[in-house]
């Protein structure tokens, strides 16, 4: 699990949009395993494996637990049956028979997290999973990216939260003016962690 970290404006949005094909005249390259996908179009990226966790989550409201993770079509390499979901995120299936509005922020945020797993992704996109979350729905959205991770899911995470980033993720890139400025390790990010938090204004 890798963090990209950079100031408002710093490009950390549009670098996910590039690696999803998403973002029209860019330069450079984007591999997959080794593989050039540069060329290719989003939904390719997608059946290889790309997946994007939407922060607006993009469950169906009025539908159940159940019926949202067995809605989405399977299009990535690895597509994670319905009791593998449920056994990862235990929270869920409590709530299985419940309609996506009624979840918690947490349980929501596990739900989109768990759509994306459905059909397939093997690396996730999220941009600021944390973002406006109360402090116990931050730890579950952690645990949630952990179990991802356990089950051998890579992510790729834009994150402000220094503290949540370094408690998840393996490494960090710092972005500015869309460029990574630097590369850090956990400990790295802990013991420059007040330099940091001033460069990012937070
Ligand atoms: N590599 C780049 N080269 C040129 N312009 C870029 C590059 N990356 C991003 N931009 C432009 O910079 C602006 C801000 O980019 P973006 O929204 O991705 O930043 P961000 O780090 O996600 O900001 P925020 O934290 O506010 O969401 C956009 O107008 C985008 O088109």
């Amino acid at each position: 699990m890798v963090t990209l970290v950079g100031r408002n404006g710093a490009g950390k949005s549009t670098l996910l949009r590039c690696v999803l094909g998403l973002h029209a005249g860019q330069s450079g390259r984007v591999e997959l395993d080794g593989r050039d996908v540069t060329r290719l179009p989003a939904h390719r990226r997608a059946r290889l494996g790309l997946g994007w966790v939407p922060d607006d989550r993009g469950s169906y409201a009025t539908l159940s637990v159940t019926e949202n993770l067995t809605l989405p079509p399977r299009v990535g390499p690895d597509p994670w049956p319905l009791e593998r979901v449920y056994e990862a995120f235990p929270a869920l299936y409590g709530r299985r028979d419940s309609a996506a509005t009624q979840l918690s922020g947490g349980e929501q945020q596990m739900l989109a997290l768990a759509r994306v797993l459905r059909m397939g992704a093997r690396l996730l996109l999220c941009d600021e999973p944390t973002e406006g979350l109360s402090p116990l729905l931050v730890q579950q959205v952690g645990d949630l990216l952990r179990e991802a991770k356990r089950h051998g899911v890579t992510v790729l995470l834009v994150e402000q939260n220094l503290h949540f980033a370094t408690g998840v993720a393996d490494r960090h890139y710092l972005l500015a003016e869309g460029r990574i400025a630097e590369a850090m390790d956990n400990s790295e990010v802990r013991s420059r962690e007040r330099e940091l938090l001033a460069y990012l204004g937070i």
